[in-house]
């Protein structure tokens, strides 16, 4: 549904900048059209951005991917993700469409070399830990390890502290998130694949992200995950 209106939305953009066709002279296209013409035109919305979940089992990534393509907490009893699986999800960046490839991995010990040969090919890897579960959060490092043994140098890593709605069973600070995710210089956010907090902003910025690596020109200034997410969160007069 909102894949549908997306669509709509930069079809109707792309009819308002069309020439008249009845012999009158073309009007100008207001500014904003031209400049969401512009985005169009340097970035290609064929580009398929794999973006892989990873962490222990657990933490939440199905529940974050369902929460992020379907807007829905699935409850019930817990059942461990087999081997792995995608979602294919069409996200508006500033007129565009970027187009993330998500895989859910499982965090069982004995899918991990499954899961490996997934990193190579991947352009971004969501990092999840369970702050009501020191353990996940403790092997954080092996999991950034074996990233940067087998993922590509340059691939988008973001940190996720999820279940951050479970506040009376918390045992890793949001303060440990965020130190461990500036030691590493990767981004860094909490989420809650249960009430959606900030599980769209970690796709968005992702996406934009990976967009901006596409579209930028030699001089411009390089998009920053940190300081997009903190200006989001600021905008909606959120503090988590
Ligand atoms: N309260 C709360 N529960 C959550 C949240 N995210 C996931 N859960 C619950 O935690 C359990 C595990 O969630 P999953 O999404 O299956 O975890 P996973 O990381 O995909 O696990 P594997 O498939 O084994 O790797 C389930 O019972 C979920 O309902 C959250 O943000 N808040």
């Amino acid at each position: 549904m909102a894949d549908r209106q997306q669509q709509q939305t930069a079809s109707t953009a792309t009819q308002q900048a069309k020439p008249a066709v009845n012999g009158a002279a073309p009007r100008p296209a207001p500014a904003e059209t031209q400049r969401q013409e512009s985005v169009h035109l340097d970035y290609d919305e064929s580009i398929i951005h794999k973006t892989i979940l990873v962490g222990d089992s657990g933490v939440g990534k199905t529940s974050l991917l369902v929460q992020f393509d379907q807007g829905k907490f699935l409850s019930g009893s817990f059942s461990a993700t087999v081997g792995i699986g995608f979602t294919n999800k069409v996200v508006n960046v500033d007129g565009a469409k970027v187009k993330l490839q998500i895989w859910d991995t499982a965090g069982q010990e004995r899918f991990r070399s499954v899961t490996h040969a997934y990193y190579r090919d991947a352009h971004a890897l969501l990092l999840l830990y369970d702050v009501t579960n020191k353990t996940s959060f403790d092997n954080i490092r092996a999991w950034l390890s074996e990233i940067h043994e087998y993922a590509q140098q340059d691939v988008v890593i973001m940190l996720l502290g999820n279940k951050a709605d479970m506040q009376a069973e918390r045992v890793v600070k949001r303060e440990e998130g965020e130190k461990l995710a500036r030691d590493f210089g990767i981004a860094f956010m909490e989420t809650s694949a249960k009430t959606g907090l900030n599980v769209e902003l970690a796709f968005m910025a992702v996406a934009k992200d990976l967009k901006s690596r596409k579209t930028r020109k030699p001089n411009d200034p390089k998009f920053s995950v940190t300081e997009y997410v903190d200006q989001e969160k600021q905008n909606q007069g959120c503090c988590s």
